[in-house]
């Protein structure tokens, strides 16, 4: 924290300390320019706590974490799940008696266990997949599988589209450990088609079972191989996660793990004692000890990091926002209906600048074509008002013109009968009568 912070643990921001003062008038040459405004807190506001309150809630409702082994039989894959948990997940098995039935397809089965460490509480779900690689033909191995996940997604779609979402329970597989059988050559066909089918569907994460089986550099070159066919086959494992702002150390753990990929990993739940009076979780030969817990014997330790040291939220992480998201656009799609990919678009400034010019000019433009249509809509109405008046006055004028053109024709004939001396209308003889007899 800084001094700052710590001079002033109890004061408040001033008003010249909220961010404001940054907008004042006296900004120098630079003013003008768009900038990111750094403060530095003058006094404490609460948000350092909120890791914190993260911290507690999380505590408090728990973790879920749902991973799933697959691999053929014995490769050591409930060893390892007791292993990493540090727990009896699975009890020992008793071999199955030679006359007893085999399955005849990939069984789907899971485990749930509420385990705790220090006062955290994870709920954990193991998908066991027992029966996977076991037959003559191992063609569909995968199938059952790919639509166990399927399943879970679709379960938590339908959570999503219920009125009621205050229960969502999250099923989905976050992890998948797949169990390379330590031959020391190079990927099977049942390894390679497994990885095509369910890389786009969950976190990959490829181990080398029984490293104990194989020398260190056997392990070496097996790395390598598994690698270029991964690559060769564009097969997407989960990778460790970097940030561009987190420090060094950070870093250079992440390139570690990453380092250490496909993990080479020895499975034990048995405590066994070094010649030098240790006791340690580790196998034991007449040649000496493998230690699971050591890094210079096994991948163990790097592989325990990654799923549940540092990357475990990062894992469910990555399934929410990416595998099921993908999974459930592809599927709404084939149900017809459409979802506004730019949403969900990122894109980097320049772009979103043109396309904010973009906008803005269809803005414009459409502003422009209302006012023209509101002016020539004015216009119209005004030309019609004016021959409106125009033909009220013409109107007025013609019945005006007729008028007089009425009253000089009566008055011309007036003036034809006078001149030709005719008696005039009844009226006028009575005068002319009367005009007589004053003569008279
Ligand atoms: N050498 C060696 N043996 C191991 C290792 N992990 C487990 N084993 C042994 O391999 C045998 C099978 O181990 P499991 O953990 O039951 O194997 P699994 O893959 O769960 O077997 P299924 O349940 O049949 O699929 C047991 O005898 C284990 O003690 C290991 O890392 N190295």
């Amino acid at each position: 924290m800084t001094d700052s912070y710590a001079s002033s643990r109890n004061g408040d921001l001033s008003p010249s300390q909220n961010g404001h003062a940054a907008s004042s008038p006296s900004l120098g040459p630079n003013a003008g320019v768009s900038s990111v405004i750094r403060k530095k807190l003058m006094g404490y506001v609460g948000f350092a706590n909120l890791p914190n309150q993260v911290h507690r809630k999380s505590v408090r409702k728990g973790f879920q974490f749902t991973a799933m082994v697959v691999g053929e039989s014995g490769l050591g894959k409930s060893t390892l799940i007791n292993t990493l948990f540090n727990t009896t997940l699975y009890a020992p098995k008793e071999p199955l008696p030679p006359t007893a039935e085999r399955p005849k397809t990939v069984a789907i089965e899971s485990i749930d266990a509420d385990i705790e460490e220090n006062g955290v509480r994870l709920h954990l779900t193991v998908v066991d997949t027992p029966g996977f690689g076991d037959f003559v033909n191992n063609d569909d191995s995968w199938r059952p599988i790919v639509e166990n996940i399927e399943s879970r997604f679709d379960s938590y779609l339908e959570q999503e589209n219920r009125v009621n979402r205050q229960k969502v329970v999250d099923n989905r597989v976050h992890a998948c450990l797949y169990f390379i059988q330590p031959t020391g050559h190079s990927l099977k066909q049942i390894d390679i088609e497994f990885m095509r089918r369910l890389h786009t569907k969950v976190n990959l994460i490829p181990v080398i079972a029984k490293a104990d089986t194989l020398t260190d550099e056997e392990i070496a070159d097996f790395k390598n191989r598994i690698l270029a066919d991964i690559a060769h086959h564009h097969i997407h494992i989960f990778q460790a996660p970097t940030y561009d702002n987190e420090d060094e150390e950070t870093i250079a753990e992440a390139e570690e793990i990453a380092s250490k990929i496909p993990f080479a990993v020895v499975g034990s739940d048995k405590v066994v004692a070094t010649p030098d009076g240790r006791e340690v979780r580790g196998r034991s030969y007449p040649w000496g000890i493998i230690e699971v817990d050591n890094e210079e014997h096994c991948d163990f330790v790097k592989l325990r990091q990654m799923l549940v040291r540092t990357y475990m939220e990062e894992l469910r992480e990555y399934t929410n926002d990416v595998l099921y998201e993908n999974w459930r656009t592809e599927k709404l799609l084939s149900m017809g209906v459409a979802q506004d990919s730019s949403v969900f678009k990122e894109i980097n400034p320049a772009e979103r600048m043109q396309e904010d010019r973009v906008l803005h000019e269809a803005k414009l433009a459409k502003m422009e074509a209302e006012m023209k249509m509101v002016f020539q809509q004015k216009v119209q109405e005004k030309e019609a008002k004016l021959k409106q008046s125009e033909e009220e006055l013409y109107a007025r004028h013609k019945e005006m013109k007729d008028a007089l053109d009425k009253q000089r024709s009566d008055l011309e004939e007036k003036k034809r009968k006078i001149e030709s001396g005719r008696p005039l209308t009844p009226e006028k003889s009575n005068t002319s009568k009367k005009n007589r007899f004053l003569r008279a």
